[in-house]
């Protein structure tokens, strides 16, 4: 067991990606923390889907907790997430600030109490850089409205060149890029004769890095298992 004076220790994956500076800056002005790159108490990692099973293993075979911030991640990568939370705490996060794990929890309220006659769109925008398309916070949100509704998410991407009406039940992913937009997402609940929208603006990484800061707190010394920022926020 650390003395509780001692920082975290934490080893970041990518520590020269966007993110990594961020939550090195995070850490700079937080004496709780220190960044370890080779013996941390807690992986984390903000990389690239290609990253990820390395950094699964280098987390089970020290056998220390890990957090997940990179989106963009396929069916094998559930997969292999599912199977390193049987033998090491994991947080997967799409999204580590706090106002997206309160809009997640809105939007599922919102979507259990308007139920299906509406229809739920949900647009980002982020910076010219992003490689994944819907965000991982996109689909989330979209995720939390299929759990309000109590249906699976069926997934309803871009419609250019489609001479078809909205599919009914569906959920629709938009997704513009461009200049340095940190993260802008909208959900959309598009009923008959009104709407209600959802907005969350991320106006810099440092909501991102200062909720990461928090998920690894939550991690350190924490049971295997599957952990998301609901976990690490508690009840909103
Ligand atoms: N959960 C959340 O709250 C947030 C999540 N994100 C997600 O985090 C991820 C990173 O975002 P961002 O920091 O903006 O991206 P950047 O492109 O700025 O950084 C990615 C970093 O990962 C490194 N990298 C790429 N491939 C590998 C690999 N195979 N092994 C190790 N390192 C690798 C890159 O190194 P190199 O340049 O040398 O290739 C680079 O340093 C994305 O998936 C993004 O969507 C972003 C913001 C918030
Ligand atoms: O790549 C980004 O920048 C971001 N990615 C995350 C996502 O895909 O949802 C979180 C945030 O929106 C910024």
């Amino acid at each position: 067991m650390r003395p509780t004076s001692q920082p975290l220790r934490l080893t970041l994956i990518a520590p020269e990606g966007r993110m990594g500076k961020a939550i090195a800056e995070a850490v700079a002005d937080d004496p709780s923390f220190a960044i370890d790159p080779d013996h941390g108490d807690v992986i984390v990692d903000f990389s690239a889907p290609e990253a990820l099973a390395a950094s699964l293993d280098r987390a089970t075979r020290a056998v220390i907790p890990i957090l997940i911030g990179t989106t963009g991640l396929d069916d094998l990568a559930d997969r292999r997430i599912a199977e390193a939370s049987r033998s090491v705490a994991v947080l997967r996060a799409s999204n580590t600030s706090l106002g997206v794990a309160l809009l997640e929890e809105l939007v599922e309220r919102a979507a259990r109490v308007l139920g299906n006659g509406w229809d739920v769109e949900v647009l980002e925008m982020h910076h010219r850089r992003k490689r994944d398309a819907p965000s991982g916070t996109a689909l989330t949100l979209g995720e939390a409205a299929a759990r309000g509704r109590g249906t699976p998410m069926r997934r309803e991407d871009a419609r250019s060149g489609r001479q078809l009406e909205r599919e009914e039940g569906a959920i629709g992913f938009a997704a513009l890029r461009g200049g340095t937009v940190v993260g802008d997402h909208d959900v959309i609940f598009a009923g008959t004769d009104e709407r209600v929208v959802f907005s969350h603006r991320a106006e810099s990484r440092m909501i991102f890095a200062r909720g990461a800061l928090a998920g690894a707190r939550f991690l350190a010394g924490r049971a295997p298992g599957l952990y998301t920022m609901r976990d690490v926020v508690g009840a909103l």
